[in-house]
């Protein structure tokens, strides 16, 4: 069976995030998320959006809690949100942020990869890919407010959007910190590394696995704007009306122009990263390295 849950239009790929779902109802889903979104705001569990029509946004919250870890669940629920929007023409941009005090996201969900079966990591696998693609070349103008913490995964949603605003918090720190995990960042969070903050500094950041703090992380690129938390949000909305001044074909045009080689790259292996990630993941030392790495976050409160 293919892996890539993706049909071909022309020469674009159409995914679509819930093919594979488990016994997902695809007629109904599909129609479902193809609804117009409107004023009153939808949402589910885990992601909660607030749209604001008359301006052509939307305020996309994670609130998947205590540290929006990105399970299998948010990560679906991520991208049908994300699918809504970007079907929906009366908006033109949106602004990512948490809903969990004290941290954007802590990344992938470490129990998701630890103890399960290969079939359950390739599932995960295929889910974070999707959501890395949705994001790395949606059409809509992204602006990540991050208000907290923004490590590993939670720093490569950050990095897909197109202007990164932080919170003047030394407790929030950024960046991709794999290395320490006893894991290895896969060619894509690299390659989305290197295209924002340039190769030499991502292979100190990699290899050393960086969590910058503010000031750091807007002296390296890894953000373009820090500002006092309470300025985070209205920081976000003037970006957001400055990009929305462009006008959305030439600016989209262009924004694929600059992605579409790094994508490609990920979309034209997917089955095999699948593999190469289920292979990893499943070695015994990995495991062992990551339930340390757990015992040692549990440890960090007692
Ligand atoms: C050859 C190569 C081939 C292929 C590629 C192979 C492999 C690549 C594989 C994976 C790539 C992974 C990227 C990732 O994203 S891994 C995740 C990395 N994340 C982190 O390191 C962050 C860890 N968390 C923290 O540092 C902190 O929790 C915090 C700063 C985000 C928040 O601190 P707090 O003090 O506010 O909260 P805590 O008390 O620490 O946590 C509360 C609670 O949540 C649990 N938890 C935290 N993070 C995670 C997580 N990422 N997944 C699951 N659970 C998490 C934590 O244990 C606490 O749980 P309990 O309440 O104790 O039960």
């Amino acid at each position: 069976m293919a892996l890539v849950a993706g049909m071909r239009v022309g020469s674009r790929v159409l995914f679509r995030p819930w093919a594979w779902l488990p016994g997902a109802a695809l007629g109904r889903k599909e129609s479902a998320a193809r609804g117009r979104v409107g004023a009153r705001g939808f949402g589910s569990q885990r992601v909660l959006v607030e749209p604001d029509p008359a301006a052509g946004i939307a305020v996309m919250k994670l609130k998947s809690p205590p540290v929006n870890s990105l399970s299998l669940e948010l990560l679906t629920e991520f991208v049908i949100s994300l699918e809504k929007l970007e079907n929906d023409k009366t908006f033109r941009g949106i602004i990512l942020t948490s809903d969990c005090p004290g941290v954007f996201s802590a990344g992938l969900d470490l129990m998701e990869m630890c103890g399960k079966n290969p079939a359950h990591y390739a599932e995960y696998w295929k889910a974070v890919q999707e959501l890395w693609l949705r994001l790395y070349l949606s059409n809509l103008v992204l602006i990540a407010a991050i208000n907290g913490a923004c490590p590993a995964g939670g720093c490569l949603i950050s990095l897909t959007c197109d202007y990164r605003v932080l919170a003047d918090n030394p407790k929030y720190v950024i960046g991709l910190n794999e290395t320490l995990l006893g894991i290895v960042a896969p060619f894509w969070f690299k390659d989305t590394l290197v295209n924002t903050i340039g190769h030499r500094t991502s292979e100190r950041a990699l290899q050393l696995g960086i969590l910058f703090p503010p000031a750091e992380a807007l002296q390296v690129g890894m953000v373009d704007k820090v500002v006092p938390e309470d300025q985070v949000q209205s920081t976000a909305l003037s970006v957001m009306a400055q990009w929305l001044s462009i006008p959305d074909h030439a600016r989209q045009l262009t924004k694929n122009m600059m992605r579409k080689a790094t994508a490609d790259r990920l979309v034209k292996q997917r089955d095999s990263d699948i593999q190469n990630f289920v292979g990893f993941i499943s070695r015994d030392s990995i495991q062992k390295s990551l339930q340390v790495y757990l015992g040692k976050l549990r440890q960090k409160k007692g």
